[in-house]
C-alpha cells in the first residue's frame, strides 16, 4: 500500500471548533488560537463564518477577527459562506478563500442552511461566479456524507451526486462530512469510492467528527485510498448547532500524532499545537478531549 507522502491539513477550529460554544469567545482569544496555530504549521484555516449571526452568534465577529489578525504570507485564511451576503462580507474582510457547503440530507439542510439541496446549489452560483471573476478560491462541503441526524442512512448515491455537482462548480476540494461522526472505515472507503467515481480522487477531502470514537480510524482509512486533505479542529473542538448529539471534530494533534507515526508529513509542530490546544481548552475551562494533548502535557518543555 502506498500512502500519500503528505498531508493538507485545514484547521477549523476556530470555525466549526467555536461556532456551537456557549460561552461567547472574544476576538482576541480568536485571534491568538489562530495565530498560535499558524505558528505551529498551520498553512490552511477557516478563521470565521460569515452566516446569520441570529442563526450562529458565535460567528458574529469574524469581520473584527480577520481585520485583527497578523496575516502570514504562506497561509490560507478561509471564511465559510451560505449565500451572497456571506461572500460580501468575505471579500470585504479580505478572505484569501471561501467555502461553500450543502449536505446529502435534505432534512439537515433545512435545518442548517432553510433551504433545499437544489436550492442551495442555486444560491451558490452567483456567489462562484463572482469567485471566479474575483480569483478567490473555493472549496465545498457536503454534509451528513454519512449519516443524518433526521433521516440517518444516507446513500452513496447522493453523496457522488451532491459532489459532482459543486466539483462541476469550479470547486478545487470537495470535502466529505461526517457532520455527526457515525461513520466506520469500511463505509468511509465505500462513500470515498463512490465519490471517486464522479470526481478526481486529488479534490476529495475529509472532515470527520469523532462523536463515536471512530474518526481517526476514518482518516486512515481515507489515507489508505491515498486521499491526502484532511480537516480537524485543535483539542477536538466543535460540532454544528444545527445537528443535534454531534460532538467535535477529530482533534488535529490526534491526527498529526498518527501522520508523524506513519512517516507522512503534515508540516506541524507537534508541541506547539497540543499547546495550543490547552491554550483554548483552559480558556473554556474544560480539558481538550484530545488524547494526544492530555497524554503530551506535561512532557512539553
Ligand atoms: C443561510 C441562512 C442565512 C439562511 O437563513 P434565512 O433566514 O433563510 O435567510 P434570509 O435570506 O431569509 O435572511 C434572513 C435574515 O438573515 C440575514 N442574512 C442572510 N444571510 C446572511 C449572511 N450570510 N450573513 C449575515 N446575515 C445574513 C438577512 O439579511 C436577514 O436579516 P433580517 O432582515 O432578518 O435582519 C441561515 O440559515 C444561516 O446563516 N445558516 C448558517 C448555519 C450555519 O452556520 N451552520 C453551521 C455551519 S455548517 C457546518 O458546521 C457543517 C460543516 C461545514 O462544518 C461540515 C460538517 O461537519 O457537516
Amino acid at each position: 500500500m502506498t500512502l500519500p507522502s503528505k498531508v493538507r491539513i485545514f484547521e477549523v477550529g476556530a470555525r466549526d471548533g467555536l461556532q456551537n460554544e456557549k460561552q461567547m469567545v472574544p476576538a482576541d482569544i480568536k485571534v491568538e488560537l489562530i495565530e498560535r496555530l499558524v505558528d505551529a504549521g498551520i498553512t490552511a484555516i477557516e478563521t470565521g463564518s460569515f452566516v446569520s449571526p441570529k442563526w450562529v452568534p458565535q460567528m458574529a465577529d469574524t469581520t473584527d477577527v480577520m481585520a485583527k489578525l497578523s496575516r502570514q504570507e504562506n497561509v490560507t485564511y478561509a471564511v465559510l459562506t451560505p449565500n451572497m451576503k456571506g461572500y460580501e462580507g468575505a471579500i470585504a474582510a479580505k478572505a484569501d478563500e471561501i467555502e461553500i457547503f450543502s449536505a446529502a440530507s435534505e432534512a439537515f439542510n433545512q435545518k442548517n442552511i432553510n433551504c433545499t439541496i437544489a436550492e442551495s446549489l442555486e444560491r451558490f452560483e452567483p456567489v462562484t461566479e463572482a469567485a471566479k471573476a474575483a480569483g478567490i478560491p473555493y472549496r465545498a462541503s457536503i454534509s451528513c456524507a454519512l449519516g443524518c441526524p433526521f433521516e440517518g442512512d444516507v446513500a452513496v448515491d447522493v453523496v457522488a451526486d451532491v459532489s459532482k455537482k459543486l466539483y462541476d462548480m469550479g470547486a478545487y476540494e470537495v470535502s466529505i462530512a461526517d457532520t455527526i461522526g457515525v461513520g466506520t472505515p469500511i463505509r468511509t472507503k465505500k462513500v470515498i469510492e463512490a465519490v471517486a467515481n464522479v470526481i478526481p480522487l486529488e479534490v476529495i477531502g475529509v472532515h470527520f467528527h469523532d462523536t463515536y470514537g471512530q474518526a481517526l480510524a476514518n482518516y486512515l482509512a481515507a489515507l489508505e485510498m491515498g486521499i491526502s486533505r484532511f480537516d480537524s479542529s485543535v483539542a477536538g473542538l466543535g460540532g454544528c448547532p444545527y445537528a443535534p448529539g454531534a460532538t467535535g471534530n477529530v482533534a488535529t494533534e490526534d491526527v498529526v500524532y498518527m501522520l508523524d507515526g506513519m512517516g507522512v508529513e503534515s508540516g506541524i509542530d507537534l508541541k506547539k499545537l497540543v499547546k495550543t490546544a490547552w491554550f483554548i481548552s483552559n480558556f473554556l475551562g474544560r480539558p481538550p478531549v484530545s488524547s494526544v494533548a492530555r497524554a503530551l502535557k506535561n512532557k512539553l518543555n
